[in-house]
């Protein structure tokens, strides 16, 4: 599919400082810009990278046609020569980020552009859009994915997502966070994440009675026949004509392999009786298939009362993130080079102390217990520092800077990866199955304290002593 011409959706801002910069002679002028996030939506204990292909394709795609700058130029303020310089734009700086799939946490940055001020400025907002958008949904997936503990979970959102986009790259969000599917076409058409489902109230209501209904769909489709039960009595009609539809069609071609829907009423009290039905009648094997509304809070509920449920089918809760719908990821100047080609770091106060950024050219390092492979800690550092995880290493809190604690044992790893350089691509294309599989075995690495909805357990985010270093001192001379 061609790829849509995104450069303007960025923030005017963008396109006016841009012609200030060029103005002012600061066209050139190399930038390093980092994103974070401040927040875990739910206040969970993690949140997971998502949305870094469609950010490199974005860049890749950069560029102004001939209608663009004619549009610009009818604004009346950009300058002939700024218009000019736009007509032979293009991304020409360096990219790192972290994987898609990798846990992330409040802080640290997760992507650093290095570029000419204008082409930095540029991507802000695409940038933030799409990986706040997919870190988002992954996030939320994950929370409803651990809350079905190792039942199936199906994205089912794609009528209640805000906007296309919103419902295709939710969904590839969602599947890599561990969904196991989608019922968007358009996402397994485009990202290869199985699309299935089972079938809506209308097609029973198409029918004479409920009772024709299952068995014509059983005839079409008996390797994958799940029957919407709840259109009109789920214990005294729907069930029943499901049991009736498998015995007469599923049964005489050997099949056993179906499945039942609950889209309504008490799913606890429902699936109880439906199982036992099912079981009573010969097929242990039909999975139950809930919907309705779910979320991580519901699904975890509904399992505590014992709930018989095999698949969650999970829609505008999961594709909106409805409990906390705002992925706060920012993008911050955090250092320049001056002609000399040093690297000045920058930084912005804010009487919010959670607003003040962390200067400079960094890296982030991961640090893993060697005993457990658990990840304990991150540590973001000066970009020309290495972390030597053959020594102890002492970690300090970098706000009560007397908590410290010594570290052994350990393996340092660094998150954040080259993506461009000087303009190019030099991230591998992954798939999506690659970085759902990836994904997992990240997660797999953090404790279970992390993991956690409740007061899940606070993992550190520190500085290096140098890193610390330039920002109190940065802090000092800016409050003079
Ligand atoms: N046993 C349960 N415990 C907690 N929540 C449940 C349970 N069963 C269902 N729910 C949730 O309660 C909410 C309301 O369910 P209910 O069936 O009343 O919805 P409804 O939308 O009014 O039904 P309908 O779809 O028939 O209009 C849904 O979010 C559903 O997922
Ligand atoms: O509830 P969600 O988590 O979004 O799951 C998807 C919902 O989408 C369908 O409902 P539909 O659009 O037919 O509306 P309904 O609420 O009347 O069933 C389906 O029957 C589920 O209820
Ligand atoms: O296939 C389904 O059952 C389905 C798909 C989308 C929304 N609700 C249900």
């Amino acid at each position: 599919m061609k790829e849509p011409n995104y450069t303007l959706l960025c923030d005017y801002y963008e396109l006016t400082m841009g012609n200030g910069y060029f103005e002012a002679g600061m066209a050139d002028q190399i930038t390093y810009f980092d994103i974070f996030f401040r927040q875990v939506p739910d206040h969970g204990g993690f949140a997971i990278a998502a949305g870094l292909e469609q950010a490199i394709e974005y860049i890749e795609n950069l560029h102004f046609s001939e209608e663009d700058i004619a549009f610009l130029r009818n604004k009346g303020i950009f300058s002939e020569e700024f218009l000019s310089y736009l007509k032979h734009f293009q991304f020409s700086g360096d990219v790192w980020a972290v994987p898609e799939g990798t846990p992330i946490f409040p802080g640290e940055p997760i992507l650093t552009v290095r570029a000419p001020a204008i082409e930095a400025q540029l991507l802000e907002t695409f940038l933030l859009l799409t990986l706040n958008h997919q870190s988002l949904i992954a996030t939320k997936a994950n929370r409803i994915v651990r809350a079905a503990n190792g039942r199936v979970v199906l994205e089912f959102g794609s009528r209640r997502a805000q906007g296309p986009d919103g419902a295709v790259l939710g969904a590839r969000a969602a599947y890599i966070a561990g969904c196991a599917g989608t019922a968007c076409t358009l996402t397994d058409q485009l990202y290869g994440v199985p699309a299935g489902g089972t079938m809506a109230h209308a097609w029973i209501q198409m029918f004479d009675d409920e009772y024709t209904a299952f068995k014509t769909y059983c005839e079409l489709y008996p390797d994958n026949a799940t029957l919407l039960v709840d259109t009109y009595n789920v214990l005294k009609s729907g069930i029943p004509n499901a049991i009736r539809a498998f015995r007469e069609v599923l049964l005489p071609k050997g099949i056993t392999k179906c499945g039942i829907r609950l889209d309504s009423g008490d799913i606890t009290y429902l699936s109880k009786k439906a199982r036992k039905m099912l079981d009573e009648a010969g097929f242990p094997q039909c999975q139950i298939v809930a919907s309705n509304s779910l979320d991580e809070m519901i699904i975890r509920d509904i399992l505590m009362q014992g709930a018989q449920v095999d698949l969650f089918g999970v829609g505008e809760r999961l594709i909106t993130s409805k409990s906390d719908p705002v992925f706060g990821g920012v993008y911050k100047l955090a250092a320049v080079e001056n002609e000399q080609g040093e690297i000045i770091p920058k930084i912005k106060l804010s009487e919010n102390v959670s607003k003040i950024t962390n200067p400079h050219f960094k890296k982030v390092y991961r640090l893993f217990e060697n005993q457990t492979g658990k990840a304990f800690a991150d540590l973001i550092c000066v970009h020309d520092e290495a972390v030597d995880d053959t020594q102890p290493i002492e970690l300090f809190d970098p706000d009560y800077t007397w908590k410290r604690k010594t570290f052994t044992d350990f393996t340092a790893k660094e998150l954040l990866v080259p993506v461009f350089s000087h303009g190019e691509r030099v991230y591998p294309k992954f798939s999506t199955e690659e970085i759902k599989r990836y994904c997992a075995e990240q997660l797999d690495l953090l404790w279970d304290e992390v993991k956690r909805f409740e007061n899940p357990h606070n993992y550190y985010v520190d500085l290096s002593q140098k890193l610390w270093d330039i920002k109190h001192q940065l802090l000092n001379e800016k409050k003079n």
